[in-house]
């Protein structure tokens, strides 16, 4: 077992493209073992909602970056109940509109934001550990930069055409343009010089083209398991606390 799952907690890190299920997969597997849960990704669309709301052209790097450290983005780790706020407001919808993610993988490509994002990733995830028995956390880097010593380690893949499906299955909308959307937003998240999205060696390729959420959910369990990770240290509320990636 490596360091991120030794007695002080486990660490299931979660990377993949767009819409290959991250987000249901990790809240449904700490939910059933009593962890923390983090959404990297919806971190990276509240920075981007601020900027829009603060009307900065997130297509200027260098006002991306010097307005970066301004956001108060507060995370609830609860997987039954994750919420986001950003200045003290819940913008847990405002963040998933088609305007957030439109501009969220260029926002998400100025290494100011990387740099204050991940420090706060790393904070919760040591929070998570501490006080939860451990944390599933997913995103686009988590394998790769945030908790590369994860004692799970996980690259969630499914066909363009299946995310496109499930995506406007949920969502609603045309699945050729979800579709040309999810595939324009890999490229983008796959090419940036920083961070970008890949897959490692020790990450397991998990193809869930063919699998239902439970399968997957089952699967991320079994690894857990293996890996030692229970949340066993958490007591009531605990998993709801926020965590304030500012502080
Ligand atoms: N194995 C699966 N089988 C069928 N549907 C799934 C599966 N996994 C996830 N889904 C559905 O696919 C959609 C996208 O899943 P989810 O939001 O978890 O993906 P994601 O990788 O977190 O997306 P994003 O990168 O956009 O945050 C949701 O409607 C979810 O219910
Ligand atoms: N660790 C992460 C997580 C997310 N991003 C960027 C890239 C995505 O397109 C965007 C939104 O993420 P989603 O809500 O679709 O998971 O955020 C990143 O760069 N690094």
């Amino acid at each position: 077992m490596s360091a991120q799952g030794s007695a002080e907690g486990t660490v299931v890190a979660i990377d993949g493209p767009s819409g290959s299920g991250k987000s249901s997969t990790a809240r449904g597997v700490a939910s059933a073992r009593g962890l923390w849960y983090l959404d990297t990704g919806a971190m990276y669309r509240a920075m981007t909602w601020w900027m829009q709301h603060h009307r900065i052209d997130v297509d200027d790097a260098a006002a991306v970056a010097e307005a970066a450290g301004r956001p108060d983005i507060t995370m609830g780790t609860d997987p039954a109940d994750p919420t986001v706020r950003v200045d003290g407001r819940d913008v847990a919808r405002e963040i998933r509109t088609r305007e957030v993610t439109a501009q969220v993988s260029a926002v998400s490509a100025v290494p100011a934001v990387r740099n204050r994002l991940v420090a706060e990733q790393r904070e919760v995830i040591a929070r998570g550990r501490r006080r939860a028995g451990g944390i599933v956390v997913e995103g686009r880097d988590i394998t790769t930069v945030v908790a590369p010593d994860a004692a799970v380690k996980i690259y969630l893949t499914a066909s363009a055409a299946a995310r496109a499906d499930r995506r406007s299955g949920e969502l609603g909308g045309d699945v050729g343009a979800v579709q040309a959307d999810l595939v324009r937003r890999d490229r983008i998240d796959s090419s940036r010089e920083d961070s970008p999205l890949t897959q490692t060696a020790d990450a397991l390729e998990l193809e869930t083209t063919g699998l239902g959420l439970d399968d997957v959910v089952a699967i991320v369990l079994e690894l857990v398991d293996r890996a030692g990770g229970s949340g066993a240290a958490q007591t009531a509320g605990e998993g709801r606390a926020e965590s304030s990636a500012a502080r």
